[in-house]
């Protein structure tokens, strides 16, 4: 046990009530519906939960992988929390879940992060990242974006004001997404206080709850014929976009927030579950 106890993770601390209420319902409805297929968490504690030396960044890591593949083809869920006090008195918080699907299906994966950086400055990415070409496969680009009508939810957070498009610095991460991806940042005034966690309450929550229910219904619980060829290519491209995305997103932001010792430790775990 850590010194907050094994259940911290899914009380995601340190966030406003819109936030943390969100993140505590995807989970929750993640491991409701495919709880019989995932095996419990196997990370160590120390990586469950993790610090830096002063305290100032704190952190906790979720990880449960499907069963064996001939039951299951959930490869892995991640959820993920970290909470960074900032030298300018604010505070940094990131919170994250994906699900990543094995070979024996092609349908997309799960992803959501808020990444909020002050308290009137938020960034959302709510994707069903793509696992085939849309280009060679597309039946594949109808059936999982055209159909389920994602374009729709977009359009309707672009409409609020304070919604702009967020543009990655990185054009490996710009090359992963979705046609339909949701990936904004929310600015709101210093004059309106609450706004952001109003948007969130009245429009990223319902979203993201229909983006997910889209994912459980048509991709981690829905049927696809995939064959031997097609399983290895499968598996060859998860495998380089499991590696790089860590490389991008946490390689180097881990060793400046938590040290090297804490950032290697914890990098390590996630190597090991993401190239099982
Ligand atoms: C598949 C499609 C993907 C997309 C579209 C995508 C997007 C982005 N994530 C970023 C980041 C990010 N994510 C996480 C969660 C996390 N990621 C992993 C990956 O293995 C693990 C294991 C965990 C749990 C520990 C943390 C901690 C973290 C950052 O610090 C970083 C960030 O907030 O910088 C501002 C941004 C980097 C690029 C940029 O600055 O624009 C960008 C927004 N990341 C994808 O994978």
């Amino acid at each position: 046990n850590n010194e907050f106890g094994l259940t911290k993770f899914k009380e995601f601390p340190y966030l406003s009530a819109p936030h943390r209420n969100l993140m505590v319902d995807l989970v929750s409805t993640v491991e409701n519906r495919l709880g019989s297929q995932l095996l419990p968490c196997s990370l160590p504690p120390d990586v469950q939960y993790y610090q830096n030396q002063s305290g100032s960044a704190h952190a906790s890591l979720h990880t449960r992988s499907g069963n064996k593949p001939s039951h299951s083809q959930i490869d892995f869920i991640l959820g993920s929390w970290i909470h960074c006090k900032l030298p300018t008195g604010g505070a940094l918080n990131i919170t994250s879940l994906s699900a990543f699907l094995n070979p024996l299906t092609d349908a997309p994966n799960f992803l959501i992060e808020l990444i909020q950086s002050s308290p009137t400055s938020l960034i959302l990415i709510l994707d069903l990242p793509p696992r085939k070409d849309l280009v060679l496969c597309p039946d594949y680009l109808h059936t999982f974006y055209e159909e389920t009508q994602l374009d729709m939810r977009k359009q309707i957070l672009e409409k609020i004001p304070e919604v702009k498009p967020y543009i990655s610095s990185s054009l490996y991460i710009r090359s992963l997404v979705s046609p339909t991806a949701i990936m904004v940042r929310i600015e709101t005034e210093a004059s309106q206080p609450g706004r952001v966690e109003e948007i969130i309450k009245e429009h990223v929550d319902p979203i993201a709850k229909e983006v997910l229910g889209i994912w459980l219904d048509q991709c981690a619980c829905g049927k696809r014929e995939v064959g031997e060829t097609e399983r290895a290519i499968l598996e060859k491209r998860d495998g380089l976009i499991k590696i790089k995305t860590i490389e991008v997103d946490i390689g180097s932001n881990f060793p400046r927030l938590f040290g090297p010792e804490v950032a290697d430790r914890v990098l390590g775990a996630i190597r090991d579950v993401f190239t099982v």
